[in-house]
């Protein structure tokens, strides 16, 4: 914490809604300069909705968000400069070609494209690409479009919603290579995804959300430490599954003699000690992978899914700029 030395993204309390359908509901999360930070959650969970809060597409219905100090919806245009996004859904103009539309969005940037020629070069947007119109684009070429005008202004803040998407594996490297420039710059990143080894490997932190809400906010490598340990016990009888005491709250997955049991690191050693009273033959511990414990937190939202009211489509939003490209 020490180190960060001003928030670059401030949500407080942001609460948005479309109509009965809830996006976002009372959502803290602060961002520092510099960070490169993670936005973890299932289908529906919030995270478009609350960037495009953030970009000033979308209006909160209660709370407030704040970036570089500023109120994205009214100050759009002041803000526009130092802002990079790349949408979920990009919408271009099919009939420009890719170099107009860089040239048309730079110009809504208002800051001059210095990285242009450079990013289209590193993300292999060729000059005969460049000028077909974007109708003709395959998907990950919109997609490294939609990268290169996210970053080409050098903005202070990027936003990037599933940046990866659509991406064969080599511009993901390179990718993740324009990352690394840009933390390195001290610059700011908020980036969702689906895919963990990415953030694994590009956050420092992570929020998670879930049906609207924050579930956690951590330092990833504190998320891997949190981790459950894997505890898998072999029975010297032979014998199958049997009850296994204080242990079975731990809902134990039996295969033959073998028993495999999730638990918290802070229990694990007192469940083995109860544990190692039954005649065990052979126990080994492990870290739940980091992809284990994501899925469990994915996996949790089920309960609370039906909470939702439910709704037909995403397109009732009335908010000025919905729909209008990046
Ligand atoms: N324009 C809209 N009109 C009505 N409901 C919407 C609209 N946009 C989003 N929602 C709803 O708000 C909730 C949050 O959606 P959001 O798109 O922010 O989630 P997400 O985390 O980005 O999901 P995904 O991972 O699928 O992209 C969902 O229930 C979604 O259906």
């Amino acid at each position: 914490m020490g180190e960060r030395t001003r928030n670059v993204i401030d949500i407080v309390s942001l609460t948005k809604r479309y109509g009965r359908t809830t996006g976002v509901e009372g959502l803290d999360i602060g961002v520092g300069e510099g960070e490169v930070f993670g936005f973890l959650g299932p289908n529906g969970a919030g995270k478009t909705t609350t960037m495009r809060c953030l970009v000033g597409l979308l209006r909160p219905t209660e709370g407030r968000v704040r970036v570089l100090g500023r109120d994205p919806f009214t100050e759009h245009l002041r803000l526009a400069p130092s802002l990079g996004y790349l949408p979920g859904e990009l919408r271009l103009y099919p009939e420009l070609t890719g170099r107009e539309t860089l040239r048309l969005l730079a110009a809504l940037q208002g800051a001059p494209a210095r990285l242009q020629d450079e990013l289209c070069a590193r993300l292999g947007l060729s000059g005969p690409d460049l000028d077909r119109p974007v109708r003709a684009y395959s998907r990950g070429m919109k997609q490294k479009l939609g990268l290169v005008q996210a970053l080409q202004h050098e903005p202070e803040l990027v936003i990037l919603d599933e940046p990866t998407e659509g991406l064969d594996p080599l511009v993901q490297e390179t990718f993740y290579a324009l990352l690394e420039e840009v933390r390195a710059a001290g610059r700011t990143v908020l980036l969702s995804s689906h895919v963990l080894p990415e953030v694994q490997r590009t956050c420092g932190r992570v929020a998670i959300v879930r049906a609207g809400r924050l579930v956690t906010v951590g330092a990833v490598a504190a998320l891997r430490e949190a981790r459950a340990r894997k505890v898998r016990l072999t029975f010297a009888d032979g014998l199958g599954r049997r009850p296994l005491g204080g242990a079975d709250r731990w809902s134990p997955d039996w295969h033959g003699d073998q028993a495999v049991l999730m638990i918290p690191p802070d229990r694990t050693v007192a469940v083995l000690r109860e544990l190692l009273a039954l005649p065990v033959r052979d126990v080994t511990v492990e870290e739940a992978g980091l992809d284990e414990a994501f899925l469990d937190l994915y996996r949790n939202h089920r309960s609370g899914q039906d909470d939702r009211s439910d709704h037909g489509g995403r397109d009732t939003g009335s908010d000025p700029g919905e729909g209008k490209p990046p």
